[in-house]
């Protein structure tokens, strides 16, 4: 029965009203499933291997087996696949320069959390209008990663509509559990069943403790309603996700990246039992939101990592062909985020270099 139909059948008398969604207050249409979605747009042998390579050196890097440091690099949301291409191109050859201190992953976020409301990614509306056409972002967001691992580059994306995990996952070198979401026990039960680094962040507000619970919730098993492959309702069993770490992304009270704050960030951590390994992105409150200040957070990370806190492993920049970003509802400016404001490529490049100039001292 449809939705209308039920509200319809459901309707009570007008002093009731508050109580009846109108009948156009939810309506359903039909999308691909996950396995439609694979099956049309496959992983190739070839490109299973090298996700599993990377997830492997991922690992490696947050375990504190390989000394370099893992970089999460790129635009903020996807939304221009030339341009995109284009990036990753330059990424790409960058990844070759200073792959042998840094590794470079590059940020492929399709869907983005909003405070209030917004655009809410390329998956939402790849037109770019409020038309919403889903099944084509689905489509357009899976064919972009795949050009883009075609480009050997591992991808990260935050993971924020569990259903759509099943779409993506396959694709991903490590995964982001953002701040407005990794309180939720449904993401901490999406992430125990995943084969795959994830990365929970601390709250909006700063809270760690949040992150710290959800790394020991989804280092369980758990049973959980989902969905399977083709998209049916399913009784889910997960077997626990070891590969988890903490990122820290600052808060409203403002950064925690300074020393005093990751020595705050390990003893949480080490409070609960849980192995210090620490992310930080340079971008949101870390920066707040001023592209040009995520520059110094690095090299406040680098220089607490050169100085001996083996617990950072990992940071992310929001970094984009040019810098800033520019509303939706103009002309478009080409490489230009129209999300949260980014770094531009040749401050990101001249970053990574120094970056991986200074990891010298300890790979
Ligand atoms: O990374 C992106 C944003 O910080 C996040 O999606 C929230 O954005 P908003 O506060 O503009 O909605
Ligand atoms: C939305 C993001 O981050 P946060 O959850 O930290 O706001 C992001 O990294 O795109």
């Amino acid at each position: 029965m449809s939705v209308a139909a039920t509200t319809r059948s459901t309707q009570k008398p007008a002093t009731d009203l508050h109580l009846v969604a109108p009948p156009t207050r939810r309506q359903t249409q039909p999308l691909p499933s996950a396995a439609q979605l694979r099956e049309q747009l496959p992983l190739t042998p070839h490109l299973a291997r090298q996700v599993q390579q990377k997830r492997h050196a991922i690992r490696a890097i947050l375990d504190g087996h390989d000394p370099r440091l893992l970089v999460v690099v790129g635009p903020c949301s996807l939304h221009d696949e030339k341009a995109v291409l284009e990036y990753a191109e330059r990424l790409a050859a960058l990844s070759q320069r200073v792959g042998d201190r840094l590794l470079l992953v590059m940020r492929a976020y399709v869907e983005k959390p909003r405070t209030t409301v917004g655009w809410k990614g390329l998956v939402y509306d790849p037109a770019l209008d409020g038309s919403g056409d889903m099944a084509e972002g689905l489509r357009l967001s899976r064919q972009l990663m795949l050009k883009l691992l075609e480009r050997g580059l591992p991808l990260a994306t935050e993971l924020l509509q569990p259903m759509l995990a099943g779409y993506f996952d396959d694709l991903l070198g490590w995964a982001a559990i953002g701040a407005r979401t990794s309180e939720s026990q449904v993401h901490r039960e999406l992430v125990s069943g995943l084969d795959l680094p994830v990365g929970f962040k601390n709250g909006t507000d700063g809270s760690l403790g949040i992150a710290c619970d959800a790394m020991r919730s989804a280092a369980h098993a758990h049973q959980h309603f989902g969905v399977d492959g083709q998209g049916r309702p399913a009784l889910v069993q997960t077997g626990g996700n070891p590969d988890t770490h903490l990122v820290l992304r600052g808060g409203h009270a403002g950064p925690n990246h300074d020393a005093a704050s990751i020595a705050r960030a390990r003893a949480e951590l080490e409070g609960q039992g849980i192995e210090p390994k620490i992310m930080v992105d340079c971008s949101h409150a870390n920066s707040g939101k001023n592209p040009h200040r995520q520059p110094e957070v690095l090299r406040s990370v680098l220089d607490q990592r050169l100085a001996g806190d083996g617990s950072l492993r990992a940071v992310m920049l929001e970094s984009h062909l040019f810098d800033g970003a520019q509303s939706l509802g103009g002309e478009l400016r080409y490489g230009v985020s129209i999300t949260d404001a980014c770094l531009g490529w040749e401050g990101t490049e001249r970053l990574l270099v120094e970056a991986a100039v200074r990891m010298r001292h300890l790979v």
